[in-house]
């Protein structure tokens, strides 16, 4: 049972959707059915369960049209509200097939969709609509059972007004015109869990950008996002090389509006990313690797609960560490390893400052709560050192040979960990390789809280010269010999580095205000194009209050909304400008996506 999820999937497995809906801009609504395909799982089950949240349900009929009965029961806090059907009493036996359409439309607390109007569109002229369903928010687009243990395909029909373009992560089949609407269709015919349906609506242009796939985007940013992410096919390539055949067809990514709240989602045949991406020389195109690395981790091999989100995010890093590593040399995957090793220390600390450390675990207990609170680098990182220290164990060349049978032999399900665990036990042990893996404590590495139990060395020189330079930094010696040639020399990710380092070692330390203008006069960093230069800058000079930078922070705090850089950034500027802090942001409230609002209120106590 899925502590998430208040449906029903073991008694009535939903295996299909077909969603009919036309999109209303004028009142930021979906409005229409769904059809829910439904299979008997054993006898007397009276009653098929289906999450909503945020949703209107209005009236639920059979195929041919026969009114079924339904009630919504009651909230439960972080979930939603069950909307439980009637299964007519001769259906009520294992193997009988249940359809039911359900008419519905969202709401303006719906928080898997983002409606933008047209002067927050980059073109101005067009409204726009994104959808966000990781991790239970599909539920407040489509009644559905919300869980990633179960997955289902599914069709759609999409009525927008035109010339808007509508896009869902699915294969388009067909478009339909009428006076005012255009009509697209879709189909999923592989199938996915629910928090991999996604739908995108505006006025939206495509380029290729390689054999099987376009980038999308509003027209003026189509041409740089194609620029950025040309390595699109290398990256395929290299995860099939890796693993096994690419099964989705086509892969595009769809560059979206600054409020995006994450960096990139996964929504298979349509990868949907930050404009934050766009450093304007592919340098933050890991990106792309990582979203092209859930084709496998995550959207074929599946965590059965969030709680074991780690198999989705720790198998994606090392995937994407090792298709960068074999494109760009291996030392980047050490390098990107320790530039990772600091992340999840920050988030250990900062769990452990907020009395939640049990979060901090690989398989943390979920019950009761929101998946959004539990976020964090830990399944991400945590998850990816299990690998490597698992890998360092049997070698290289057998861990990858593992790795594409464990790909193989779980694509299409859902699964826990325990049988990722059992896996690698029984395929070593044929192996002959038993002695070796049997130190491996899988109870510590995936129960108790904190930094990883068994730490492999990473090893990169590249990452030994960005982190002397900030210790250069750091020292008295700094002003005497630094050099505009300094950071010349450097890789986009060494540069991070450099800085990750300098936040580091100065956090409990000051680093004199000169310091920090000195590096501005040789390094440029206030006004630097790249995020995530930008991003940790900014978080260094309000760290050691350099007042200046307030007025920056403020204007990247509000012209983009990807989380990883607006919560720890209002979080800093709320220490040393609460004012400043609480006032941008409910000036600015209504631009970031709910979910992002959400958490920042949070953050800043303003709940
Ligand atoms: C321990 C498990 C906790 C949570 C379970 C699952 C999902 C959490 C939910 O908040 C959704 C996350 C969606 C993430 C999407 C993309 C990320 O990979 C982006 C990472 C940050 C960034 O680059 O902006
Ligand atoms: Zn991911």
């Amino acid at each position: 049972m899925d502590p998430s999820s208040l449906s029903n999937p073991q008694d009535c497995k939903v295996s299909s959707l077909k969603l009919v809906l036309t999109v209303n801009f004028e009142k930021s609504q979906l409005q229409g059915y769904v059809e829910v395909f439904s299979q008997i799982m054993r006898d007397g089950v009276e009653s098929l369960i289906l999450d909503t949240n945020k949703l209107e349900v209005t009236n639920c009929i059979d195929l041919t049209s026969n009114p079924i009965n339904f009630k919504i029961g009651e909230e439960q806090p972080n979930f939603g509200k069950p909307l439980i059907i009637s299964i007519p009493e001769s259906l009520r036996s294992t193997g009988k097939e249940f359809s039911v359409r359900v008419y519905y439309n969202t709401t303006a607390e719906s928080n898997a969709l983002q409606w933008l109007n047209k002067e927050q569109t980059a073109g101005k002229e067009h409204p726009y609509l994104f959808s966000q369903c990781q991790a239970i928010h599909a539920r407040s687009l489509v009644p559905c059972q919300d869980s990633p243990s179960n997955k289902v395909k599914y069709q759609a029909e999409i009525t927008v007004a035109k010339p808007l373009t509508a896009l869902m992560s699915a294969l388009s089949t067909g478009k339909t015109e009428t006076a005012d609407n255009s009509i697209y269709s879709f189909t999923q015919e592989i199938p996915i869990p629910t928090y991999l349906i996604a739908i995108v609506v505006g006025n939206l242009e495509s380029r290729e950008i390689g054999p099987r796939s376009k980038v999308w985007s509003e027209p003026s940013m189509v041409e740089a996002a194609a620029y950025e992410f040309a390595n699109t096919e290398r990256f395929i390539a290299t995860g099939e090389d890796l693993l096994t055949p690419y099964v989705w067809g086509r892969y595009d990514i769809l560059l979206l509006p600054p409020s995006f709240p994450y960096g990139g989602m996964e929504n298979p045949l349509l990868t949907f990313v930050t404009p934050t991406l766009l450093a304007g020389d592919r340098s933050l195109e890991n990106v792309v690797a990582h979203e092209i690395a859930h084709s496998w981790c995550g959207n074929l091999v599946t965590n059965r609960f969030w709680s074991e989100f780690f198999l989705n995010e720790g198998f994606t890093v090392f995937v994407e560490r090792k298709i960068i590593a074999r494109l760009y040399g291996e030392e980047m995957f050490d390098f990107e390893a320790m530039n990772g090793l600091k992340h999840l220390h920050d988030d250990v600390e900062q769990f452990k400052k907020i009395d939640q450390e049990p979060l901090t675990a690989l398989k943390p207990n979920l019950d009761g709560i929101d998946p959004d609170d539990a976020f964090s680098s830990v399944p991400y990182e945590k998850g990816f050192n299990l690998l490597c220290y698992l890998q360092s164990l049997v070698g290289v060349a057998d861990f990858e040979a593992w790795l594409k049978s464990y790909i193989a032999k779980f694509s299409y399900q859902s699964i826990i960990a325990d049988q990722m665990k059992d896996y690698f036990i029984d395929y070593f042990t044929e192996r002959g390789k038993a002695d070796a893996i049997s130190v491996v404590d899988w109870d510590s590495w995936f129960n108790k809280p904190g930094m990883p139990i068994n730490q492999v060395l990473f090893v990169s020189e590249k990452a030994q010269v960005a982190k002397d330079l900030a210790e250069i930094t750091w020292s008295k010696e700094h002003g005497k010999n630094a050099t505009e040639n300094d950071l010349r020399s450097f890789k986009t990710q060494q540069i991070v580095l450099f800085l990750d380092t300098l936040l580091n070692i100065t956090v409990d330390k000051p680093l004199p205000t000169e310091v920090l203008e000195k590096m501005d006069s040789l390094y440029h960093l206030t006004e630097v194009r790249n995020s995530e230069y930008k991003f940790r800058w900014q978080s260094l000079c309000l760290q050691h209050g350099l007042k200046r930078i307030e007025p920056h922070v403020v204007d990247f705090l509000t012209s983009q909304g990807r989380m990883k850089f607006v919560r720890p950034l209002y979080r800093e500027l709320n220490k040393v400008n609460p004012q400043l802090a609480k006032d941008t942001f409910i000036k600015h409230k209504s631009q970031y996506h709910i979910i992002a609002s959400k958490m920042v209120s949070k953050d800043l106590g303003l709940n």
